[in-house]
């Protein structure tokens, strides 16, 4: 089947209840879905995009002093895999000392470390009230999401007319339970494969609709879900000679706490498909196994139920 006029489904926060069966359906079916009528000022987002811009514009001295807190939040420099993407990040968002440690690192004005702060708790606050409507569309309860941690990521790629056709991230997942992206708002470039087009797997194209927020669904959605919620396969590729920026919030999940289905979803039809995992740990395994398209899922895996002793 082709995916030719495929589009991710757009999710209108403001009309809520009415688009809770729709946003569970999108994050079935899509693991993707575009959020309008979010409340971030459009302002507000242009001062972040114009702040970005210039943090990468620092020498790469200071940028590596954008040093990991876990594994893969601080600087990333082009690399082998990667080589048009460099990157630059802050694990735990909901803490201002990192927020003031990661401005402090990047030597940012007064403006600049202003609007991140702002526009940090905004995506913060955004993030929960997200994950809150998808848990309550689902039946179940997200009280403590407002502790969960949170890391932040701001993206550049180095497009040219030389690199057009070539990869600029290559297929992976998130390993949060979901991610907010500000995506760059003339240069497209990101795919997602939708889960109609498995095992196979095709991608469509995610077109900027500026003002709007994309959402992925992440690894730590599909533990917690007993493997309903979809885990968005996705790549960006150089479609077009000029830098691309984009902005990701990722809301990774309780710090120490196991994570694992709630009891609403596992019945004799639907027994516990994954072992109980922190965030960290999950992790840690995607990271040593080198599954990054979401396989780490397969090591998750409990025995199926005939072969397990009670
Ligand atoms: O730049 C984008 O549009 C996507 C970035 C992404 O997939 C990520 O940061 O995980
Ligand atoms: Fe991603």
């Amino acid at each position: 089947m082709g995916e030719e006029g495929m589009m991710i489904p757009i999710i209108d926060l403001d009309d809520f209840p009415n688009q809770a069966e729709k946003l569970v359906c999108a994050c079935k079916e899509w693991g993707s879905f575009r959020i309008i009528n979010h409340k971030v000022p459009l302002t507000l987002m242009s001062d972040m995009k114009s702040v970005v811009k210039s943090l990468f514009d620092v020498p790469v001295e200071i940028k590596k002093r954008n040093t990991d807190v876990i594994a893969g939040s601080g600087y990333v420099a082009p690399n082998k895999d990667n080589p048009l993407y460099e990157a630059l990040g802050l694990y735990d968002l909901g803490s201002s000392q990192a927020v003031q440690e990661f401005c402090n690192q990047l030597e940012v004005s007064t403006d600049q470390r202003d609007t991140i702060m702002v526009y940090a708790s905004a995506l913060h606050n955004l993030t929960t009230e997200v994950w809150s409507k998808l848990a309550e569309s689902m039946g179940v309860g997200s009280d403590s999401v407002k502790e969960w941690k949170c890391q932040f990521r701001i993206n550049k790629y180095n497009f040219t007319h030389e690199t057009i056709g070539s990869t600029g991230v290559c297929i992976h997942t998130d390993s949060s339970f979901l991610t907010i992206l500000q995506e760059d708002e003339c240069v497209g470039g990101l795919e997602v494969m939708p889960i109609s087009s498995l095992p196979m797997g095709s991608f469509v194209p995610v077109d900027p609709l500026p003002g709007s927020l994309l959402v992925n669904l992440g690894d730590m959605a599909t533990l917690w879900s007993n493997g309903t919620l979809y885990n968005v396969k996705h790549r960006v590729q150089c479609k077009d000679a000029a830098l691309r920026f984009s902005i990701a919030m990722f809301l990774l999940g309780p710090k120490d706490k196991l994570v694992k289905a709630p009891p609403e979803f596992i019945d004799a039809d639907h027994p516990q498909l994954y072992a109980p995992f922190t965030f960290i740990d999950l992790r840690k395994l995607r990271l040593s196994s080198g599954s990054r398209a979401g396989e780490v899922l397969d090591l998750a895996r409990l025995p199926p139920i005939a072969s397990q002793t009670v």
